[in-house]
């Protein structure tokens, strides 16, 4: 099955998302798959949390006065704003637009909170729903018009050195979320030419999809003083000077999830991460003739023991057990413990591990411990096979040849790196090979210009 009917069968099946929404580019996180996002957004709070960030939360709508205030920004959004005009029958003196990510509501009160520079650093970050009105293909989780779980932090810095470190603060804090759910990705330089709205430069993390095209999951931007000339974000530097704040911003979406759900997933469907596994372990009596009452008393027991260390549940419908291991190993659970009279007697356990679709047994006594090597070591398996699928879409080549790159693209896709220069890294590439530069990366220790299909 060819990787986007693949994608948009396991949202349905494995009762993650439903697209059917009556307005294109929304759709609705069912209880399944919002668990998954929420256990996901606990990794970033965490992360942001524990490295100085403060959470907050800023209105959705935005004045047009606001939104178009710095040129940059405005150009590099206006297409894709959702304006407010109205309040029930009465038309909007301003028109008030959707967020299409919120640099222009929280620099405005920046500027009412900064006065000196121990007023500096502030490093806030909210996780909201934002509007982009995509003309582009839209798909659920990747291309969205009401992108659901839109992280964005936003810092200010009283010199363009603080600035320069929070760059690579956020860039680490990215690598240590995406390494914590084994995703693979490229850290490359946007190209002037694609960098944010208003940015100086934007730092971006590029993963690889099963069908070989790029999808950009973070970004990083220096702001320099862009953003605080242009909302007055003015404060008194220690030798009593004035001075513009240094800014940054960085963001990932709902893309993570569609990450998890393409990158670990296998012909079978869902391949979790136990870090964000709605249930790890699912505990399957298997019933037989006159056994019953021990069976599921037994689960009963192992549910107890288990359920204050581990997400577990016990399946306890009527239907064939092999019904019951389909359904799971579609929702990507982890490890699965079948409980039969035979193990019962023996003092057995056995289990099930959904990445590799191993059946081992252990003794009874050695079950929590087992677990948790086994969920550890289910982590670094798909975090492995994640990263070997990664390597093998990556081709680095020595020189540039146009025609041998198409080929490639059209063929193995992936990402081409070739050595960076100066002269031929320009928008010129692009048409040539007729596909996107992501930008300079660094690659096993040298310099490259990447290009790829990207969504
Ligand atoms: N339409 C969309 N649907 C889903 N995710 C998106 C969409 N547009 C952008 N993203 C994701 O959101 C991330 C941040 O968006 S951004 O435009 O690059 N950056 C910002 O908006 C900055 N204010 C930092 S938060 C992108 O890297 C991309 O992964």
């Amino acid at each position: 099955m060819e990787f986007s009917e693949w994608y948009s069968d396991i949202l349905e099946k494995a009762e993650i998302y439903d697209v059917r929404y009556p307005i294109k580019g929304c759709g609705v996180y069912l209880p399944y798959g919002f668990k998954i996002r929420r256990y996901t957004f606990e990794i970033i709070r965490n992360l942001l949390d524990e490295s100085g960030h403060d959470e907050a939360l800023f209105p959705m709508l935005i004045p047009e006065d606001l939104l178009a205030k710095e040129g940059e920004h405005i150009k590099g959004f206006e297409d894709e704003v959702y304006w407010v005009t109205h309040g029930g029958k009465t038309p909007l003196d301003v028109k008030l637009a959707l967020r299409p990510t919120s640099e222009t509501s929280i620099y405005y009160m920046m500027k009412l909170w900064v006065k000196v520079h121990t007023d500096l650093p502030i490093k806030i970050y909210q996780i909201v729903n934002t509007f982009r009105y995509e003309t582009k293909h839209t798909r659920p989780l990747i291309r969205l018009r009401e992108i659901m779980t839109f992280k964005e932090a936003h810092t200010a810095h009283s010199t363009k050195e603080e600035a320069e470190k929070q760059v690579k603060e956020a860039i680490s804090i990215y690598k240590k979320f995406f390494d914590t759910l084994g995703i693979p990705y490229l850290i490359s330089k946007r190209p002037e030419w694609d960098k944010f709205p208003g940015a100086e430069y934007t730092m971006a993390f590029d993963t690889i999809f099963p069908d070989g095209r790029t999808m950009q999951i973070a970004t990083v931007h220096n702001l320099g003083q862009n953003f605080s000339k242009t909302f007055e974000i003015i404060f008194e530097t220690p030798t009593g000077d004035k001075d513009y704040a240094y800014q940054t911003c960085y963001g990932i979406s709902d893309r993570v999830i569609a990450s998890i759900i393409a990158i670990h997933g296998d012909e079978k469907g869902l391949v979790l991460p136990p870090i964000v596994a709605p249930i790890q372990i699912v505990i399957v009596p298997l019933i037989f003739k006159g056994k019953e009452k021990e069976v599921n008393e037994k689960a009963k027991e192992l549910y107890e023991k288990l359920k204050g260390k581990f997400r577990v549940h016990i399946d306890d419908r009527d239907i064939r057990p092999g019904r019951k291991f389909n359904d799971w190993e579609i929702k990507g659970v982890p490890l699965r413990i079948e409980v039969g009279p035979k193990d019962i007697e023996n003092k057995k356990i056995t289990l099930f591990r959904r990445d590799t679709m191993e059946k081992f047994q252990v003794d009874e006594t050695q079950l929590e411990e087992v677990i948790e090597k086994t969920l550890n070591n289910i982590m670094e398996n798909i975090k492995n096979r994640a990263w070997e699928k990664f390597e093998n879409f990556i081709t680095v080549l020595e020189d540039i040849n146009p025609d041998e790159i198409k080929k490639i693209l059209s063929e193995k896709r992936g990402v081409i790196l070739i050595p960076f220069k100066e002269e031929i890294y320009n928008e010129e590439l692009e048409e040539k090979v007729e596909a996107t530069i992501l930008g300079e990366t660094e690659y096993k220790g040298n310099k490259y210009i990447a290009i790829a299909k990207t969504y």
